[in-house]
């Protein structure tokens, strides 16, 4: 099909608007002339091109709507700067009905051939979580962009919590080529519990069991923010745009995303994406659910009670890890790092365990950088997406100025945590907590985890998230200084 697509040539001059334009197929790329800098050429690659379709010819509204031969539309999108995508449309018209013709086959033979692009896809909405706005997203700017895209999309709003992962879990999916959801970290955590849990009961696997390997669901995820932070998503595509997300499942392009399993001493509690917190993170997670009226308010408030409070908490923790350091090396699109440890031959390096035991203010376990609005850089700058390692950020229990420069840091586009004397960093492939019985508790993708021993294992690439990824590019700045 590639092939296909490298061969194709056609060149035409249309009207668009009072303007004609000179516009060429050629290499897999439609150019054309730019409206607003006639000397500039402008380029869209077909992978970039949402769908192609004739236009109709206007009527009345009681009238059945008629194909115009002469004239159709090309809906692609286009990066802005950064890594937000917008959708654009161009409208061309021709005397000749063959040329126009000629365009609309040609170029919906090359969409044909994108087989990954989703067309039924179920889609998940949690009305509770984030500004309570989850629908009217979605209606606002999803729902145009599928129909645009010809996804046939089946809505189902969750009506209680976990309701999306029992539904996964024991539903049919055969109809539906991926799942989405609009809401945030909780959602999409339900998401990928319910799909794993699915696939070890259709495999017969044990999925209490740490050392069997976790089945990987066949069906891809898409994320739409529709929550408070939304770390996922902005991890992922390097933005909360909802626009972006939407076009990223339209592409059906696809990166893979490690997933943490997190244990007590029998079960599986539930699987991660972002970040388990033990500690000031775990007591904010906790105190501030009671606060969900403020909406993402309810953490700055949370944050400031806990921090002023300075709780230590003693534990000691095992390290898997084969790596004394972290390498400065932040995960981008086309990650070849990621790339390598996704392929069949990624072996299990030479890894040892180590411990490490005190008293500590927070202990986090990020499986992605955990860069949010909130904190532009994340926890864990150079944690990547889908390299079978989780960075360990271990700050140790000091003064209540010494927590202020720590949140002040992760507030900032320009620094990170790890060069401060009490906080010490690891890559790990698992670990294990074992602390006080009333200590904190575990925050796990935001949501509380009550059990204070566990242990936790890196599933390399576990799950397909349709998206891009998203380019290296400056971080925004912090809205507020908590985090
Ligand atoms: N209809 C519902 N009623 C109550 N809770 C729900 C419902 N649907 C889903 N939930 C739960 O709502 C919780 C919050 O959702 P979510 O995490 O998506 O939003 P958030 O906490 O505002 O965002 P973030 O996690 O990005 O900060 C999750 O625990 C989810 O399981």
């Amino acid at each position: 099909m590639a092939s296909d697509i490298q061969k194709s040539v056609l060149l035409t001059s249309f009207h668009s608007g009072k303007k004609r334009v000179k516009i060429i197929l050629h290499k897999g790329n439609i150019v054309w002339d730019n409206e607003k800098l006639p000397s500039d050429k402008k380029s869209v690659p077909i992978e970039n091109v949402i769908s192609v379709e004739y236009n109709y010819k206007s009527c009345h509204p009681s009238e059945i709507r008629q194909i115009d031969p002469l004239s159709f539309t090309i809906h692609y999108a286009e990066r802005e700067s950064g890594p937000k995508w917008i959708y654009k449309k161009l409208l061309l018209k021709h005397t000749d009905p063959q040329q126009v013709s000629s365009w609309v086959k040609t170029l919906q033979a090359h969409l044909k051939g994108f087989e990954k692009r989703p067309k039924h896809l179920l889609l998940f909405v949690n009305p509770f979580g984030g500004k309570r706005n989850a629908m009217q997203i979605y209606e606002k700017f999803g729902k145009r962009l599928f129909d645009v895209a010809g996804v046939e999309v089946t809505v189902n709003v969750s009506q209680r919590k976990d309701q999306i992962k029992d539904y996964l879990i024991s539903h049919n999916l055969e109809f539906f080529d991926a799942v989405a959801c609009v809401g945030g970290d909780g959602t999409v955590s339900e998401l990928f519990n319910g799909l794993v849990l699915r696939e070890c009961r259709q495999n017969g696997i044990d999925a209490d069991d740490i050392n069997q390997s976790l089945p990987k669901p066949k069906i891809p995820i898409g994320i739409i923010p529709g929550g408070s932070t939304d770390t996922i998503a902005y991890c992922i595509h390097g933005t909360t745009d909802v626009t972006t997300a939407v076009l990223q499942i339209i592409f059906g392009d696809s990166i893979g995303l490690d997933l943490v399993s997190v244990y007590d001493e029998h079960t599986l509690l539930r699987l991660f994406a972002s970040v388990l917190s033990y500690g000031y993170l775990g007591d904010v997670a906790y105190h501030s659910d009671q606060y969900r009226w403020m909406g993402p308010h309810r953490y700055d408030f949370s944050g400031f009670k806990k921090l002023v409070g300075n709780k230590g908490y003693r534990g000691e923790i095992a390290v898997y890890s084969e790596n004394e350091t972290v390498a400065e090396e932040p995960c981008r699109e086309n990650c070849a790092r990621c790339r390598s440890s996704g392929s069949p031959n990624a072996a299990d390096l030479a890894c040892k365990w180590r411990t490490i035991s005190g008293n500590f203010f927070m202990i986090s376990g990020a499986n992605i950088s955990c860069a949010c609005s909130r904190s532009p850089r994340g926890i864990a700058p150079y944690s990547h997406l889908g390299d079978g390692m989780l960075h360990l950020v271990l700050v140790r229990h000091t003064s209540v100025l010494n927590n202020l420069r720590l949140l002040l840091r992760l507030s900032s586009a320009n620094s990170k945590v790890d060069d401060l004397p009490f906080v010490e960093t690891f890559t790990a492939r698992e670990f294990c907590f074992r602390g006080d019985e009333r200590g904190s508790r575990w925050n796990c993708d935001g949501e509380i985890q009550h059990q204070t021993n566990i242990r936790a294992k890196v599933r390399c690439q576990l799950l397909t998230i349709l998206s891009r990824g998203s380019p290296i590019c400056e971080p925004v700045q912090s809205k507020c200084c908590g985090i």
